[in-house]
Formats: C-alpha cells, structure tokens, sequence
C-alpha cells in the first residue's frame, strides 16, 4: 500500500491499462501509489514516447535522452511489453500478438492515436529503432534546402519553428487548407501572434490552400526539386515534403468488442466518469475518447487523476465526482527560443513560451511527474 494511504487494498481487483503514454503511464504510476489494487500496464514499446519533444528530437540528437521512459524504470513488474490485438469483454481478456492472454476486472484504454513520423513512432518502436529512425531523418532534414510542412496544426507550426530555427537558412513553407494555423480553438490574438511568430522566423505560410498532387510526392525522404501542386494553382519546390495533416485514434484491438461505443471517427464514447458505453468497468482517457476538447497530454492527465479519484472514491464507499471539462491551454513553440500560448484567458507571447515550454518541452515536468530522474 502507499505510503500513508487510508485505503483497504482490494485482491479481487485486477487494473489493467492499455496504452503507456501521458494519460496511461501517469495513472499507473498513481494507481500503484495508491496501494489500492494489482496494476497492470501494457505497451508495444519498451518506453513511453514523449511525443511533445519528436520535433525537436528531429533537429537536435540530444535531446533524445528525454524522448523514451523505460517502463521497467517507471512501474517496474507492472509493466507487461506486447501489442494488444483482441479485446474478448465477456472473458474480460485481453490477447497480445505474441499470443499472450491477460485478464482483468477492470480495464483502462488509453490507446491514445497515432500520426506520420517524425511526430510519432509506431505502436511497437523499440528505443533503439526510435533512435535510429530520428538519426536518419536527421540527416534527411539537413541535405533539404527546402522543406514544406503539408498542414498548418500544431505539428506543422512547431515543426517549421524547430527547423528554421536550428538552420535559418533553409527555405521552410507550411501549406494549409484551414485558414487557421494550430486550432480553431484560439483566439484571434493567438492567430495573429503565431502568425507572426512564424514571420520573424522568415517561415512562409500558405493558408486556405490545399495540397492536391500528394500520392505522386515522395514524403519525408531527400528529393532534390519535387513540385507539390496545390489547388489554388501555387506550384512550390520542396526537397523534403512532410506530412502534418492530424491524428487517427489507436483503436484496432477494440473495434470489434466496443463497436456499439464507437464513434464515426473511431473514439470510444465515454460518460462523465470516463466509463465506456455500455461497460461500467471499461474506462478510456485520453486522445482515444470522444471528450469533446483539444486532444492533449495535459488533458489526459485530468482525465487519469479523475478516473484515479472515483475508483479510489467507489472502493471508499464514497460519492464520484463528474468530469467538468478542461479550460484550453494551448502553448505552440516556433523553435526553442519562444511561439504563442492561450493559457487560462490570457496570450502568451516569445519570452512566456520560452520560459514555459520552448526550452525544453516539458522534459523536467513529465519525467518527474513519473517519478523517474532526469537523464543528464
Ligand atoms: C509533436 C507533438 C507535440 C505535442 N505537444 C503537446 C503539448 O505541448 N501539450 C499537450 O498537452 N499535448 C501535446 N501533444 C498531444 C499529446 O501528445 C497527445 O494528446 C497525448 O499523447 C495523448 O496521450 P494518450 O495517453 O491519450 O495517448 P498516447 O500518448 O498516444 O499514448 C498511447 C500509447 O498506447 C500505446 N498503444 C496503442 N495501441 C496499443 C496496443 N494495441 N497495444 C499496446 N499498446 C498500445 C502506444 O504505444 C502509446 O504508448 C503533442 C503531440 C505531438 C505529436
């Protein structure tokens, strides 16, 4: 049990989580604080992929010591390593593609999405293949002259900012087809200080337009003079093209088994309490839900302290607390030196997003919030 914890620890009780990224990795290191149950966490990988630092991963080799969080380190023989494949909800197990089983009385899915390198790895990444994916597309990024961004959401902004940044020689374009760069969920005065953000660092932006000769584009490689047509009749010249266009829930394993909870796009419908429709004890969090917000790992967190309240709260005897829903904190780095932020009503301009994120892309924050030392 925790340290001076009050609560009476359940042995007929068996959490299993699915998915090791901010949401998954941070409630299992709570729910093995709490002392209250046996903890289970399942992940492809060997670590948890800090995806907010890949971009910058991209145009800096050091800062991959911070990228990858062995889960050995995190929760040690809680960790169980193997893609999930099959979800049986009347056995309540779950089958690995080494055809292992694991069983559960209570299951967490935060199976999080999945989006083009370089700003995610695949489900099953080792530490070792994530480290030479980054050092090879390292290289891609510095034989480019020119580099075109396709999508102007956070990851084609921050991307563009980290290589004009590191190399301000280098001719650096995103093309969008929103007018808005980030989010719609911003203010104004956050389109117009991102926007500007991107113009000091001489990074030039296409709004509105859309790309329309994509499947003849050969995407995050090298090619010397490739011309990326786009709908409104621009025709631009890229040595490397990457794609930035948007997220697709990790939802493979489930789709069978939750089909009646599943959204158009694929998320998990939950309730108030992060219960999956139709099933009490399946909760989800995360980039996975259909919680109507921007998906993050800041929000994700909320989700797991919330979900880590009402169980400790249900075992307790005691009333569970609703999801209330979590204000827009939104803070974008052009490179390290600063971007644009919304955070709780007020704009954040160069010097707040330097200091709040940009230097080091919360590295120090989420390492320690797992309990686990920075690496020098
Ligand atoms: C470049 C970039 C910058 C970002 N910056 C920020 C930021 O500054 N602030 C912020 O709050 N958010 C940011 N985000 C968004 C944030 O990364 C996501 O919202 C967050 O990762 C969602 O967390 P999650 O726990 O839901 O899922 P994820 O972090 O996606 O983790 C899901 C985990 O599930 C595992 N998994 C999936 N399927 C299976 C399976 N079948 N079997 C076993 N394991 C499986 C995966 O391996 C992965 O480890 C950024 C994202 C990117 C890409």
């Amino acid at each position: 049990m925790g340290a001076g914890s009050s609560v009476t620890p359940r042995d007929d009780m068996h959490l299993v989580i699915v998915g090791g990224g901010y949401g998954g990795s941070y409630f299992a290191v709570q729910m093995i604080k709490s002392g209250l149950c046996k903890v289970t966490l399942i992940d492809g990988r060997d670590a948890m992929f800090h995806s907010i630092g890949a971009l910058r991963t991209v145009v800096d080799e050091d800062y991959f010591k911070y990228l990858c969080i062995p889960y050995d380190q995190m929760v040690g023989d809680s960790f169980t390593q193997g893609e999930v494949s099959n979800l049986d909800t009347a056995s309540k197990t779950l089958t690995l593609k080494d055809g292992k089983t694991v069983n559960y009385t209570h299951l967490v899915i935060a199976s999080g999405s999945r989006s083009g390198f370089p700003s995610k790895v695949a489900v099953d990444a080792s530490t070792e293949e994530v480290k030479r994916l980054y050092d090879e597309y390292r290289k891609e990024v510095v034989a480019a002259k020119r580099v075109l961004m396709i999508g102007g959401g956070a990851v084609g902004v921050e991307l563009a900012g980290e290589i004009k940044t590191e190399f301000p020689d280098k001719e650096v374009t995103i093309v969008s087809s929103s007018e808005f760069l980030v989010t719609t969920r911003t203010k104004s005065a956050f389109q117009k200080n991102i926007k500007e953000s991107l113009r000091k660092k001489n990074v030039t932006v296409i709004l509105g337009d859309r790309v329309s000769n994509l499947d003849d584009l050969t995407l995050n490689k090298h090619v010397e003079g490739q011309v990326v047509k786009t709908t409104g009749g621009k025709e631009l010249t890229a040595d490397l093209v990457v794609p930035c266009t948007g997220i697709t829930v990790n939802n493979q394993f489930f789709k069978q088994a939750l089909a009646g909870a599943l959204t158009e796009h694929g998320a998990l419908e939950v309730n108030e309490y992060f219960q999956v429709k139709g099933h009490e004890k399946i909760y989800a969090m995360g980039d996975v839900t259909n919680v109507n917000e921007e998906k993050m790992a800041y929000t994700a967190k909320i989700h797991a302290d919330l979900i880590k309240s009402n169980l400790l709260a249900e075992a307790g005897g005691k009333t569970k607390k609703a999801y209330q829903g979590a204000r827009v904190a939104m803070v974008v780095p052009v490179g390290r030196t600063g971007g644009a932020g919304q955070f709780m009503g007020m704009q954040l301009g160069d010097f707040a997003v330097k200091m709040f994120k940009a230097e080091d892309l919360f590295a120090k924050s989420i390492w320690s919030d797992l309990g686990m030392k920075l690496p020098q």
